[in-house]
């Protein structure tokens, strides 16, 4: 987009250790509300072109997370870099160019059931961009094309859509401003299986063509083990533990082995197959 505001991104956010580039980072994150405190000093880095799922038991905090990284929750302390950035230290415009760089995809689309698919596409363009009417119309039509929705979805209403369209529709208005990292609550729910793994591979698809960062909350095994290539679990108010699939199998606690090596992961992964590897391997 014409008028976005590159920053490079500061060698503060490169993990040297392993030679990639952090484009998200909370550190010592506590989030409460009164007196319960739902998160609790916690840290996490999210990797520049990876899949990262985001797992954990309900109400752990997922949504919290999410929502705090997001600024639409406060937090009580600590400090979350995006994109080499810190929105405390960012005035008005900064924010605003900041923003444009994130598509956020809410659980059940959150379409504005008043406009149509083409229409909530343009929602965040007429939010951030001073475009002609038919460069917009063209925009969004692109989209519509990327997240493999016919054109003639353009003009209907969410009511008249399916589950599935719904989700690529609100992919669709994610993507609007072209952004390096996206969030997505929860892509799947409400998918069947079929429908799941299409999107599954839309979203890697998308990440490797666009070069896109995804943080994917999940309680979808399969998205998981098919299109995830790093997977943090939430629980006892921190990011427990990260890694590969492998990472969880071999992670020591009650939750994560019942979640990784119970009844249904068995049915999706061999368990004791060194040859496996987590996600589509970037
Ligand atoms: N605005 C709020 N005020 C008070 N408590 C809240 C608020 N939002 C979330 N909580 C609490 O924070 C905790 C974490 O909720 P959150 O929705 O983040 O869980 P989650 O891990 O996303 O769960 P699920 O997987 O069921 O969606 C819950 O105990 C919830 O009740």
């Amino acid at each position: 987009m014409a008028n976005r505001v590159e920053k490079p991104i500061d060698t503060e956010d490169r993990d040297d250790k392993n030679e990639r580039d952090i484009v998200l980072s909370a550190r010592d994150v506590t989030v409460a509300f009164g007196s319960k405190v739902v998160l609790d000093n916690l840290n996490l880095n999210i990797y520049r072109g990876e899949i990262l799922g985001f797992v954990g038991a309900s109400g752990t905090g997922k949504s919290v997370l999410m929502r705090t990284v997001l600024r639409l929750l406060p937090r009580r302390s600590g400090t979350i870099k995006i994109l080499g950035q810190d929105f405390d230290e960012l005035d008005e415009p900064q924010r605003n160019a900041l923003d444009m760089r994130l598509g956020v995809l809410f659980q059940q689309g959150a379409l504005f059931s008043s406009l149509t698919v083409k229409e909530n596409i343009q929602v965040p363009m007429r939010e951030y961009l001073d475009l002609p009417r038919s460069l917009m119309d063209e925009l969004a039509h692109l989209k519509i094309r990327m997240v493999g929705l016919a054109a003639d979805a353009a003009d209907k209403y969410p009511s008249e859509l399916s589950g599935g369209m719904i989700k690529r529709a609100a992919l669709a208005r994610a993507l609007a401003l072209d952004p390096e990292l996206v969030f997505l609550d929860e892509p799947t729910s409400g998918l069947d299986p079929i429908g799941a793994a299409e999107f599954d591979e839309l979203i890697a698809n998308l990440r490797d063509s666009l070069g896109l960062t995804v943080y994917m909350v999940t309680h979808d095994l399969d998205s998981l083990f098919s299109v995830c290539d790093r997977i943090a679990v939430l629980g006892k108010k921190q990011v427990m533990v990260e890694g590969t699939i492998d990472d969880m199998l071999a992670y020591d606690d009650p939750w994560v082995q019942a979640y990784f090596k119970g009844k249904r992961a068995r049915a999706i992964v061999p368990q004791d197959d060194g040859a496996r590897h987590g996600g589509s391997g970037k």
